[in-house]
């Protein structure tokens, strides 16, 4: 939501700030008796109000809004078209707002390769109109502008992205806040649906939690729950998730696993956690509930709550143990 809000407030600057500066330029060129060069500069600042009102319109949306590659491409084919048609090379310099605006609103990709496209093109213009010297001078100015821009971008990007990992994971041990299971699973679920790929989930309980931490304290079990989470991590496979629902809870969301695939994984993390020692309580155990999607299922309360069903009857009889609980079980 907030980047949202930034977002929209960068984007809405960024149009204005353009449409006034096209506008100036417009009214220089109505100074100096350009008609035709003002209309055209008037029209492009009209099409920089449009991506403004475009973006207070989509002001809920901006994240995914795609209309701006359509004002922007139109803006930098205009800057081309009056640069190619016009007698005198003042248009050559209204592309510098525009190399800016693209690097600003598109996501990076996008936005390096429209402002890469007109400078290329621009520079080809110029040397044509103007002579070699010009025009390297131009493109010196364009390409600093260029790559200062991307930088920005490109640092601010790398920094929103580790606030959001650092929001969405604990720093203190790479798993998933507990909170995002839910959504993230839907995810998943979604993406099964689409693919036709398999998705199996585990629930998975540390054995004999109360007693550890009355005899040794909360500390230890939570510490004792950093060591279970750094062991999964070497176990599992890279596009596997896992999640801390509480302090002797964890889950994992395992795409592309069929159930077979679920039993063998369960069983591998269940017999490498109580084939380890453990420090300080020495050996521990945990209970695993598992279960695989259906194509009934478009659900994730579902599959988390069968796969808890399981790890809860495991944890009645005894612990270290695995139960596979199918999608037929009634709920
Ligand atoms: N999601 C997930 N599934 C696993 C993992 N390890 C094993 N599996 C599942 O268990 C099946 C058999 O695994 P293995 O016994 O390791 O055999 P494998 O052929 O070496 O497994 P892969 O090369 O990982 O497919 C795999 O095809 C997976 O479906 C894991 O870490 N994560």
């Amino acid at each position: 939501m907030i980047e949202t809000r930034l977002r929209t407030r960068t984007h809405g600057i960024a149009y204005l700030l353009t449409a006034l500066f096209l506008l100036m330029l417009g009214l220089l060129n109505l100074r100096y008796g350009f008609y035709g060069l003002f209309f055209i500069a008037l029209a492009m600042a009209v099409l920089a109000g449009s991506g403004l009102a475009y973006t207070i319109m989509n002001r809920r949306q901006q994240l995914i809004a795609k209309g701006h590659f359509v004002v922007l491409c139109t803006l930098n084919g205009a800057v081309l078209a009056t640069s190619a048609a016009s007698q005198s090379q003042v248009a050559g310099h209204w592309a510098m707002p525009l190399l800016a605006l693209n690097l600003l609103i598109l996501p990076l990709r996008e936005g390096l390769g429209l402002s890469l496209l007109l400078l290329v093109l621009m520079t080809l213009l110029l040397m044509l109109k103007a002579g070699t010297t010009e025009a390297l001078a131009a493109f010196g100015g364009m390409a600093m502008l260029i790559g200062t821009g991307a930088l920005a971008v490109r640092r601010y990007s790398t920094m929103a992205q580790s606030a959001n990992d650092l929001t969405i994971i604990d720093p203190s041990t790479g798993a998933h806040h507990g909170r995002f299971l839910d959504e993230n699973l839907q995810q998943e679920i979604s993406r099964a649906e689409a693919t036709g790929h398999p998705l199996s989930v585990i629930a998975l309980d540390i054995d004999h939690a109360n007693e550890v931490a009355t005899l040794h304290g909360n500390d230890t079990l939570t510490a004792l729950q950093r060591q279970i989470i750094q062991q999964l991590f070497e176990i599992i496979r890279a596009g596997d998730t896992l999640y801390t629902l509480s302090q002797s809870t964890l889950f994992l969301i395992l795409p592309f696993t069929p159930e077979e695939g679920a039993r063998v994984i369960a069983e591998r993390i269940r017999r490498t956690i109580a084939e380890r020692q453990w420090l300080p309580v020495e050996s521990s155990s945990v209970s695993l509930g598992c279960t695989t999607r259906l194509p009934a299922d478009s659900e994730s309360n579902a599959l988390i709550k069968r796969a808890h069903i399981g790890a809860s009857q495991v944890r009645k009889t005894g612990g270290n143990s695995v139960r596979f609980v199918p999608g037929t079980v009634a709920l």
